[in-house]
């Protein structure tokens, strides 16, 4: 089943073109990396399938809602019921622990306090840094942070993942192992992931691969995760 498809998806900022005219489906339980050289789009493309940009152009559907034409209420609905995000630095909250931290998107969906908390302590512990939950950002390595944000942005057991370079900042090793948890719960919920990244190790993850070139789709782009295995 598709889940999120994209029609002509076009936006610039002011007199600089970002996309112009980019299609693409995504299906349940799907990992699809999108690739390409600095500059060509990428995140500004996550950005409008998941509902933070509205593209200048064309469409997007979600479960075949539009999602580019809904009200700021149901895009933020989507984002918090529906979507998670996990940026190349995990932006966790400085002052709040990782447990307040991956229990933040619960309280924030209405739940309580005390089954927000022990669902946050399960997901460190399925991360493997439960001994982190009472520890701030500031005092862990970029590693064990982005294990939090990783957490945090699963912790709704989203559709939908939308990953940008998650692991960019990341040591190759910490980068993989972490790549391969969310991959492993990715395939264990049936989540879809897009996942935007130059990294051909890590393109080599997703099931499928869209190379952008200047704002629009290469069709004879090979990719790099073909590139690294052949
Ligand atoms: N907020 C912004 N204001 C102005 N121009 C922007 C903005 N964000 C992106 N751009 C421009 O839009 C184009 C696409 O940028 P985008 O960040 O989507 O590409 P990218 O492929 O993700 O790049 P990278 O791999 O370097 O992160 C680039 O020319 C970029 O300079």
């Amino acid at each position: 089943m598709t889940l999120l498809q994209a029609r002509g998806v076009t936006k610039s900022y002011g007199p600089t073109p970002a996309l112009r005219g980019v299609d693409l489906e995504l299906g349940e339980g799907r990992i699809l990396a999108v690739t390409g050289p600095s500059g060509c789009g990428k995140s500004t493309l996550l950005h409008c399938l998941a509902g933070i940009l509205r593209p200048d152009a064309g469409e997007v559907h979600y479960r075949g809602r539009r999602l580019d034409t809904a009200s700021e209420t149901e895009r933020s609905r989507l984002r918090r019921d529906e979507f998670g995000v996990l940026f190349q630095f995990g932006l966790l909250v400085a002052e709040l622990t990782a447990a307040e931290n991956i229990a933040l998107p619960l309280l924030l969906a209405g739940h309580g306090r005390r089954e927000s908390r022990s669902v946050a302590l399960d997901w460190l512990d399925r991360f493997g840094v439960r001994e982190l939950a009472e520890t701030v950002p500031g005092q862990m390595s970029g590693g064990q942070q982005q294990r939090v944000a990783a957490a945090r942005a699963l912790v709704t057991e989203p559709s939908v993942l939308f990953a940008d370079e998650p692991t960019g900042a990341l040591d190759r090793l910490v980068g993989e192992q972490l790549l391969g948890l969310v991959v492993e719960l990715a395939r264990e919920r049936r989540m879809s992931v897009v996942l935007v990244t130059h990294d051909a190790t890590v393109a080599g993850y997703a099931d499928d691969e869209i190379v952008l070139r200047d704002g629009v789709l290469d069709p004879g782009g090979l990719g790099i995760a073909a590139g690294a295995i052949g």
